[in-house]
């Protein structure tokens, strides 16, 4: 799946999101920030980081059926976009992700008695069924799909 992403300039940008903050429910995604406009940010470690539109480079982002299959291993990246007053901003996501009909889980050879599955397996279909179904909001796609352990 591809988006193309306009975000308009406005004269009071601190108080509109551009794209609320969230992590991709694909499994990687490729971004290009066409104008090199910075507005794009992610969180770490509680914090939200620029980053810097490189030309001619591409982001790269981790999205929540990668942590799933890795079991929690490698972890989404939760992220936003911001607007600016001067220039409007384009961006071109495109988002992987397996096929509809393929079910997605943490990788059998990941589960062992100390690690055990961290989420639900679902089917792709499904899975973006549920997605598009709710609120885009922070890393809440990912939460939807954990397992509670009772310990
Ligand atoms: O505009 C950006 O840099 C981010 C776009 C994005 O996060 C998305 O399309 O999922
Ligand atoms: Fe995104």
């Amino acid at each position: 799946m591809m988006r193309m992403n306009y975000y308009p300039p406005c004269p009071e940008p601190e108080k509109v999101n551009g794209l609320t903050n969230h992590s991709d429910p694909s499994a990687l995604t490729i971004l290009l920030q066409l104008n090199e406009q910075h507005g794009l940010q992610i969180r770490k470690d509680g914090m939200w980081v620029p980053v810097k539109p490189l030309p001619n480079a591409f982001i790269v982002n981790v999205g929540d059926i990668l942590e799933i299959i890795t079991n929690g291993t490698y972890r989404s990246v939760e992220h936003r976009a911001t607007v600016n007053c001067e220039k409007e901003r384009l961006s071109f996501a495109t988002f992987y992700s397996p096929r509809e009909d393929a079910v997605i889980g943490p990788s059998p050879p990941l589960i062992t008695d100390q690690t055990p599955p961290q989420f639900k397996s679902i089917r792709v279909h499904q899975y973006f069924k549920d997605f598009f179904a709710r609120k885009l909001e922070g890393k809440s796609n990912r939460d939807n799909m954990k397992i509670e352990h009772p310990n």
